[in-house]
């Protein structure tokens, strides 16, 4: 179990999202507190029009004066909100995007994340439709609290601005102001409890509704065949429902949040209005039609403010629970993981978009061109089970073609894992020319090595850009590694050729195919170690064949000397190889070349 990270304030990480970018920031509340403050103006004209209707206005202007000026402020007012508005979106956005590609960040480089993301909250692993829910729902949350502020800010500075206003007034009359406000922090106080609850209830159901449809698209084929539509359709109305009672009672807290704080500060205005209508019946008093108008005027602001006070502060409760639960994917990383300052080449107010940096091409170090690799010891138990590997030791010789094989579950592709640092080892040992790797899952990457899983992923975008991502190498080089992964002859049936948009947006490849785009992807960075796990799986004996000859002549046309470590069945595999790893109960049963291991047990090993 990882230890839990040092918890950090949420309003600490509020702070460091409005510091991300201060000037865009400071833009936004200044719009934000005119905003919100230009409407408190109107208030001192509103006095003064009543004054010169009854012929006590200080300034002697005509009422037509203070209708015009009246009317200007109130376009500044709309000028204002349009721009405000532009401001206010691009900083969500940032916002939330920010807190995204962190998370993501995370997810990506922390290799025990990468088979299962665990919430460490609960000790849970979160599926792929479930991780919806913390990227939308939580950024979300996070985002309208930092938007909240500098809105709420705009407003409490005019509510000063308006008290001292009222006190100019009367001061007896503004006491009565504080009331709701005293109301509201108790009942905030009191309700913290619960807001939280149903907050993260609403949460976890509208994650299990994510997770559950995540499944089903991924797993349409197999419900089908077990002819499960109706059980699995069930399963998703009860989780539904749960998620329907649950957002419900959320809601509902909420709006009754709202309306006992609207109720309070309404309460309260009723309050003062029956102190001004004694005050203003008293003739000892002073109070005249413009003060009270005014009065009045300022203290819609004032009770305004309170409300919104209430509710941004049942929404930073709720964003205590967002921070919480994004905080728990990290896997023992501090919260301020989240919220780091790193560029997001998202446009700018202008519309232009910073430029990308540059991709790194993968050079390899002559220091790093492998002569030989050896695993020692490497043993891994998935958690809570005696499943896994258990001191794998064997090592492997440049230019040398290495096959695991053995039966079904019997650890081959843990093995191969553990030792790319996808699975996290729990003891042993790996070198690279006999230099420690210390960061496998960092370390086992192009131009290094490259690894194909048994059904490899690629993504929605044409042959090309599959094919590179992001590298740089001209239409003939990717041809070649074409040709090498014995994809020309399909290439050819393309009519986009390299253009050809594949996944779900474009042509649907076959498993071969795409364990032969993946290898082509894997060729063309030239790295030092092919991985790949049980081409067999989808190739046919001859395709399987024409891709190993390949990989072998190629190496007397060119310079790159590729090592292979494989996992396949295939006896015109293991005939070839310089070394045979048979795994048997997530241990090495026999070693050597095929020959030597038939010699050895004398028996054929079901291969
Ligand atoms: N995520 C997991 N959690 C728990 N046990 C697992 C997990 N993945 C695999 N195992 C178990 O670990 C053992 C080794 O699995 P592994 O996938 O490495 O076998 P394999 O030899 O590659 O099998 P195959 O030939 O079917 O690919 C199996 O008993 C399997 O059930």
């Amino acid at each position: 179990m990882l230890l839990a990270p040092k918890k950090i304030q949420s309003w600490k990480l509020l702070w460091n999202l409005i510091c991300y970018q201060p000037k865009l920031y400071t833009t936004d509340s200044l719009l934000w507190i005119l905003i919100m403050g230009l409407p408190a103006i109107p208030g001192l004209i509103i006095r003064e029009f009543f004054d010169s209707l009854t012929g006590k206005a200080q300034f002697g202007l005509t009422p037509l004066v203070w209708i015009l000026l009246l009317l200007a402020l109130s376009l500044g007012h709309i000028g204002t909100i349009f721009a405000g508005r532009i401001t206010k979106t691009q900083h969500r956005f940032t916002m939330s995007s920010l807190l995204r590609r962190n998370l993501l960040e995370r997810l990506l480089n922390n290799p025990t994340a990468q088979p299962v993301i665990v919430n460490s909250d609960v000790e849970k692993a979160v599926s792929q439709g479930e991780i919806i829910s913390y990227f939308r729902d939580d950024a979300e949350q996070i985002e309208d609290s930092v938007a909240w502020v500098s809105e709420l800010l705009g407003e409490g500075l005019f509510t000063v601005l308006c008290l001292v206003i009222l006190l100019s007034v009367n001061v007896q009359m503004t006491l009565f102001v504080f009331l709701p406000l005293v109301g509201t922090i108790a009942i905030i106080q009191k309700a913290e409890t619960y807001i939280k609850r149903y907050r993260k209830a609403s949460r976890e159901a509208t994650e299990k509704v994510t997770g559950i449809l995540g499944e089903m698209f991924s797993s349409v084929q197999a419900i089908k065949v077990a002819g499960a539509e109706q059980d699995v359709l069930h399963h998703f109305r009860t989780l539904n429902d749960k998620r329907h009672q649950v957002m419900v009672r959320d809601s509902l807290l909420n709006s009754l949040l709202d309306s006992v704080f609207q109720n309070m500060t309404n309460l309260g205005t009723g309050l003062i209005l029956l102190l001004a209508s004694v005050l203003i019946q008293r003739q000892s008093s002073n109070l005249t039609v413009g003060d009270f108008a005014l009065f009045i005027y300022n203290l819609s602001f004032i009770t305004g403010f309170f409300n919104s006070l209430g509710r941004f502060m049942a929404l930073y409760k709720q964003t205590e629970v967002s921070f919480e639960r994004m905080t728990a994917l990290l896997s023992g990383v501090t919260a301020d993981t989240l919220v780091a300052k790193k560029p997001l080449y998202l446009n700018n107010l202008r519309g232009r978009k910073p430029p990308l940096p540059p991709l790194e091409q993968p050079q390899i170090k002559e220091s790093d061109r492998l002569k030989s690799l050896t695993l020692s010891n490497l043993t891994y138990h998935y958690p809570d089970t005696n499943q896994g590997i258990t001191d794998i030791s064997f090592q492997l010789q440049r230019g040398s073609l290495t096959v695991i094989t053995g039966r079904i579950g019997s650890g081959k592709t843990t093995l191969l894992r553990v030792l790319l640092g996808l699975l996290p080892k729990q003891s042993g040992a790996i070198y690279w020319n006999g230099r420690l790797v210390e960061d496998p899952a960092n370390f086992f990457v192009p131009p290094r090595s490259a690894y194909t899983p048994q059904i490899p992923q690629l993504f929605s975008y044409t042959l090309r850009e599959n094919i590179l991502l992001g590298l740089e190498k001209d239409d003939d080089e990717i041809e070649k590694a074409l040709k090498m992964a014995v994809f020309e002859q399909d290439l050819a049936t393309m009519n986009a050729k390299m253009e050809t948009l594949v996944g779900a947006k474009g042509v649907r490849l076959s498993g071969g195919q795409l364990q032969r785009l993946a290898a082509a992807r894997m060729f063309i960075r030239q790295p030092e170690l092919l991985v790949f796990d049980d081409l067999s799986s989808a190739l046919d004996v001859e395709t399987e064949l024409a891709l190993w000859l390949r990989i072998f002549n190629n190496r007397s046309e060119d310079n790159w000397i590729p090592t292979c470590l494989v996992i396949s069945h295939r006896r015109s595999v293991l005939s070839r190889a310089d070394q045979i790893i048979v795994m048997k109960s997530g241990a090495i049963a026999a070693q050597g070349k095929l020959d030597e291991i038939f010699d050895k047990k004398g028996q054929d090993l079901n291969f």
